[in-house]
């Protein structure tokens, strides 16, 4: 089942995704959340601050754990998604660096650290809400076009449109990894819940080919429409492809 909000722009979507995530921490008892980095949902962490602030969210009974994080990036690495969760989040609301699990891309053993991150999402329950951002390509948490469905948490290689994508956060391309560790396409699936945000023209292409076109392991996002339980909050942007249709 896939469910499709459609709003006005970056905001509304940030703002509706808020909405829908401190619903669910308020809810659950034990509330476990896949988390993802990017552009995409630092609007949404900015609100969910604004509501902790308000006293109308509390993140202590919160575990975390996050999609991908590059390979060789220290945890006080600017550019590692352990800094961007703690300088975006973790570091502004009560959640328990304890309850955190962000894959450690400098693991002395990088598959294991690998087998550890889907070990410790099965220790807590599995992951009740999974959020999810879409590259232009199509992938979600880095798993490139071509990614096998049946992937567990894994040392993935970028591609370079990927490469080039993200190099807006860094000094030179160069500076890029280009490899990340990224939870699989089977761990992402196994979530209970599915949250994917979407906003801006160049991302139209790659959602309308995950609304409406096949289930292939060549567009990574498209594998969402096996999933029973999936909410896409995308802006009029995102969306003018596929409500072109
Ligand atoms: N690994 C991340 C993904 O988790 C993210 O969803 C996507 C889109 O990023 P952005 O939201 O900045 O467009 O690409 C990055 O490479």
């Amino acid at each position: 089942m896939m469910e499709i909000i459609k709003v006005k722009d970056y905001d509304a979507m940030s703002e509706k995704a808020c909405e829908f995530l401190a619903e669910r921490i308020n809810r659950l008892e034990n509330p476990v959340l896949g988390l993802a980095t990017g552009s995409t949902p630092e609007g949404l962490y900015k609100r969910l601050i604004e509501k902790y602030n308000n006293k109308e969210v509390s993140f202590k009974q919160v575990k975390s754990f996050n999609l991908d994080e590059y390979v060789g990036l220290e945890k006080d690495d600017p550019n590692s998604y352990y800094f961007f969760m703690k300088d975006k989040l973790f570091d502004h609301v009560d959640i328990s660096l304890e309850n955190v699990r962000v894959p450690n891309g400098v693991a002395p053993d990088l598959n294991q650290e690998c087998e550890a991150h889907d070990e410790a999402i099965k220790a807590a329950g599995g992951i009740d809400v999974q959020l999810l951002g879409i590259g232009g390509n199509g992938h979600i948490g880095f798993n490139e076009p071509g990614t096998p469905f049946t992937s567990k948490t894994q040392v993935v290689d970028l591609e370079e449109s990927t490469i080039q994508a993200n190099s807006r956060f860094f000094n030179s391309i160069e500076e890029v990894p280009t490899q990340a560790i990224s939870m699989g396409i089977d761990t992402i699936m196994s979530s209970k819940e599915i949250l994917l945000l979407v906003s801006g023209e160049n991302k139209a292409d790659a959602l309308n080919k995950l609304i409406n076109g096949e289930v292939t392991e060549e567009l990574p996002a498209s594998v969402l429409q096996n999933h029973p339980n999936v909410t896409i909050i995308a802006d009029e942007a995102a969306l003018s492809v596929a409500s072109g249709k």
